[in-house]
């Protein structure tokens, strides 16, 4: 199985309007892989086929090295999806729950330590109802690697989570990806594609409009540099000529300088405006 994804000429139809319009992917096994697009891309009918829970109208899948159109219960135990709506059970505790689903799988880990991972030790024995919006999410990430899968899916994983909270769950992920997990995330924070993903492709109305490193999407890496000081600005190809020449001109400290590229999201902003 040489992909843990790959899909060909991926298409999907709701009342003859292509949501999904001809979506090719490749993903790697060990790869964080994250879906940025503006809402009603076709992010969530693409992870969801890729899931086993949306029928294709066209096109070749294969996840896992299996058809998702065709799921069976083996494969769908070495899948983890962490939904955008949780698992509800809100008067089971946190460890019932979590000891509840270890029993669905062949090879989970051990409830305490997952608990222990998302970092719910303290809450173990509140009830769902009982806990935070952000404490909840941490539930549905817990649920969704009991089963220790070989390929998580994580829908909008940290929406409604604080600062610190989102920075503890990329340490997670990241910690998850080191151990060799596939991750497939799709996210509107451009930041946390930026954290965590290896790969990044940006789908608008259908397709993919841009696909590769974060650091270098649509000629991120090359674009020009702005240079900004106390009273002026320019974008050029050669910021350390510009530092060079205007620290000559203020005579040493230039007041206020910045050198900037553009950042992950102005480059995703260029990629999803209307042509
Ligand atoms: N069950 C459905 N029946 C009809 N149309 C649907 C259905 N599900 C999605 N759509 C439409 O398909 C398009 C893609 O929707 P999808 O949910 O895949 O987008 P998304 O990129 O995940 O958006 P969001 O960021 O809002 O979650 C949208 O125009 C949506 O209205």
């Amino acid at each position: 199985m040489k992909h843990a994804i790959q899909v060909r000429g991926l298409t999907k139809l709701y009342s003859g309007v292509e949501a999904v319009a001809g979506i090719d992917l490749e993903i790697e096994h060990g790869e964080v892989f994250a879906i940025l697009g503006p809402n009603g891309a076709g992010k969530s009918t693409t992870v969801e086929i890729l899931e086993g829970y949306r029928k294709r109208d066209s096109g070749e899948v294969s996840v896992l090295g299996a058809d998702p159109g065709r799921p069976t219960r083996q494969w769908r135990s070495r899948i983890g999806i962490v939904l955008q709506t949780n698992a509800d059970a809100p008067e089971l505790t946190v460890r019932e729950i979590m000891r509840l689903y270890a029993t669905y799988y062949p090879d989970s880990r051990d409830p305490d330590e997952v608990i222990e991972m998302v970092g719910l030790t303290e809450s173990a024995g509140k009830r769902i109802r009982q806990l935070s919006g952000g404490q909840r999410r941490r539930v549905d990430v817990a649920l969704g690697v009991v089963g220790r899968p070989q390929l998580l899916f994580l829908d909008e994983p940290t929406t409604g989570f604080d600062p610190e909270s989102r920075r503890r769950f990329w340490d997670l992920i990241s910690g998850l990806a080191h151990g060799g997990t596939t991750i497939v995330l799709t996210t509107h924070y451009l930041e946390e594609a930026e954290t965590l993903a290896d790969r990044v492709a940006v789908i608008s109305r259908g397709k993919i409009v841009a696909e590769g490193d974060p650091s270098t999407l649509g000629g991120r890496a090359t674009a020009k540099a702005r240079v900004t000081w106390a009273d002026g600005s320019i974008e050029t190809d050669t910021p350390t000529e510009t530092v060079l020449e205007l620290s000559q001109r203020f005579d040493g400290e230039i007041p206020e300088l910045a050198v900037t590229r553009p950042s992950l999201e102005d480059i995703y902003l260029r990629l999803i405006e209307p042509s």
